[in-house]
């Protein structure tokens, strides 16, 4: 199992105090920022895009940019994020007409390609390309809005996509992002993730390191050896 990543979504952020939103998620031990991309035409909401990455790179941020793009069609705006800093560009096999390509687009950019999978995706959406990936994002929610409830069968889900990356034999990151809280990571860590989003239960709470340090509490009792 790769280390543990906390990667607070920065949806429930203060959008009017980013950049310092940021530095103290980061001081309060979050490991990545999450950077959720919305369309308004992939789902019923719109967010940031690159001018607000490439914004943040310049405030100072060094710490890996985790971007979700729930964006529709997805390749012609990779070489935008990758020009603005995103570390690791993660999509959706529903917005892109050749999935492999994209994969290779990203790459190509620099980045680290991921694949998200909705709720009602299949696993096997993954044949043929998980050798591609850095990352596999499994959604809890339904994308589009932070603040929804975590949907059950996301964990045997997540036990399904785990078999699948030990059978690789690669360092691939199993992600999972939608109501995750320090109540739920436990069984969520249990079940194989081992990259966990978070909006609102951190955001929400004046407490930014207090949560982090209790995710991560839950995630090692749930995984021995995890940190
Ligand atoms: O991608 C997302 C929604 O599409 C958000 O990252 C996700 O829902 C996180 O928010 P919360 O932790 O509040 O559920």
């Amino acid at each position: 199992m790769l280390p543990t990543v906390i990667a607070p979504s920065i949806l429930s952020a203060d959008f009017a105090r980013l950049g310092e939103e940021v530095d103290t998620v980061l001081a309060a031990g979050a490991d990545w920022v999450h950077f959720d991309v919305m369309d308004n035409h992939y789902v019923p909401n719109l967010t940031i895009g690159p001018l607000v990455c490439s914004a943040l790179r310049k405030h100072g941020v060094t710490a890996p940019i985790d971007v979700h793009l729930m964006v529709s069609p997805v390749d012609r705006i990779v070489g935008d994020f990758a020009e603005a800093g995103a570390t690791l560009i993660s999509f959706h096999p529903e917005a892109s007409s050749h999935v492999h390509r994209t994969i290779q687009l990203i790459r190509a950019a620099g980045c680290k390609p991921g694949l998200v999978l909705n709720p009602a995706t299949p696993v096997e959406v993954l044949d043929y390309v998980l050798d591609e990936l850095d990352l596999v994002l499994l959604m809890s929610v339904n994308p589009g809005f932070g603040g929804q409830a975590f949907i059950p069968s996301a964990l045997d889900k997540l036990r399904a996509v785990r078999k699948r990356i030990d059978a690789s034999g690669r360092d691939i990151r199993l992600e999972v992002d939608g109501g995750v809280k320090p109540d739920n990571i436990g069984a969520i860590a249990a079940a194989g993730a081992d990259t966990f989003v978070a909006g609102s239960a951190i955001f929400g709470q004046p407490d930014y390191a207090g949560v982090i340090a209790r995710m991560r509490a839950e995630v090692a009792a749930a995984q021995p050896g995890a940190c």
